[in-house]
């Protein structure tokens, strides 16, 4: 079989500020249960947007939608439009391959392969989304991945050891370089800290501040202080009364945080409910 050699610049040649990706009229069912009602919200080029709320408001749900992961669950469904950079990502024709390659997601678990050497860990997602890199520029690729993860001096003496080896902290660093292999647009982040201790936190997000300037970051967060620390835009989730959850508020995180227009918002920043 012949396999299509996609050759991939050095990520500093492909390195923007990212795109802009905007959810239109997003609505969510898990069978008849709908759990988004038409949520609307526009994921600035370059930022980082924080998604928050209480449990079960749907926020996971939302950020699952933005790179087709929602349609995996069998009784899922949906209706609206995400446009990334003005295109319809669920649009007729449009392969899910390539969504999620310009869309990559960081999960609440760090989920290395454990056996496999940290140097094919990040680079495993070539393979699975139909990229190749020439032999000659995969050493480079995996340093500036790592090096970008924020994981590089750490490792790069045993690249070859196995990824389930590394802390926590490190696994969730390394599974941030695994999703920029394949130079992706938006990185998505469901609660990327939560099963980690506070050092490993303050890295992440120190690498999510640094990631911003080329890659759009969403990011599910309970952590208020983590919202406030690393966030450009902040969007308010809520699912009152067993209704479905939208968005009660959204806008610049300072005003957020320091000058919420519902008071709902300001309950829920200064951690009344919730
Ligand atoms: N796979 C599923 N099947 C059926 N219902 C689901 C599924 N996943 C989520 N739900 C339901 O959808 C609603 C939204 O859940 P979701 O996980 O998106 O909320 P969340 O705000 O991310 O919550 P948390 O902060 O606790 O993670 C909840 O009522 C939840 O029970």
């Amino acid at each position: 079989m012949t396999e299509t050699t996609i050759p991939l610049p050095p990520i500093t040649e492909d390195a923007g500020t990212g795109a802009t990706l905007e959810a239109r009229r997003i609505s969510c069912w898990f069978g008849d249960h709908k759990v988004l009602e038409r949520v609307s919200l526009t994921m600035p080029a370059g930022q980082v947007t924080a998604l928050i709320g209480p449990s079960g408001c749907g926020k996971s749900t939302f950020l699952r939608t933005l790179n087709r992961m929602h349609e995996l669950v069998p009784s899922a469904s949906l209706a609206g439009e995400v446009l990334l950079d003005g295109e319809d990502i669920y649009a007729r024709g449009r392969r899910l391959t390539e969504a999620r390659r310009r869309i990559g997601m960081v999960f609440q678990k760090p989920n290395p392969f454990p056996a496999m050497s940290i140097y094919d860990n990040v680079t495993a997602g070539l393979k699975l989304t139909g990229q190749r890199v020439r032999e000659s520029s995969k050493d480079a690729l995996v340093e500036e991945c790592l090096t970008k993860a924020g994981l590089w001096k750490e490792v790069r003496a045993r690249l070859r050891q196995p990824g389930g080896a590394l802390s926590g902290g490190q696994q969730q660093r390394l599974c941030i370089a695994r999703s920029l292999a394949v130079r992706p647009k938006v990185l998505l982040m469901d609660e990327p800290c939560s099963a980690l201790d506070p050092t490993s936190t303050r890295r992440i997000e120190e690498t999510i501040r640094e990631l911003a300037h080329e890659v759009t970051i969403v990011i599910v967060t309970h952590n208020m202080q983590q919202a406030a620390r690393v966030s450009d835009q902040c969007a308010f989730f809520l699912a009152e009364q067993g209704t479905p959850g939208g968005i009660v508020e959204h806008g610049p995180t300072t005003a957020m945080f320091g000058n919420p227009t519902d008071p709902r918002t300001a309950d829920y920043v200064e951690g009344r409910f919730g």
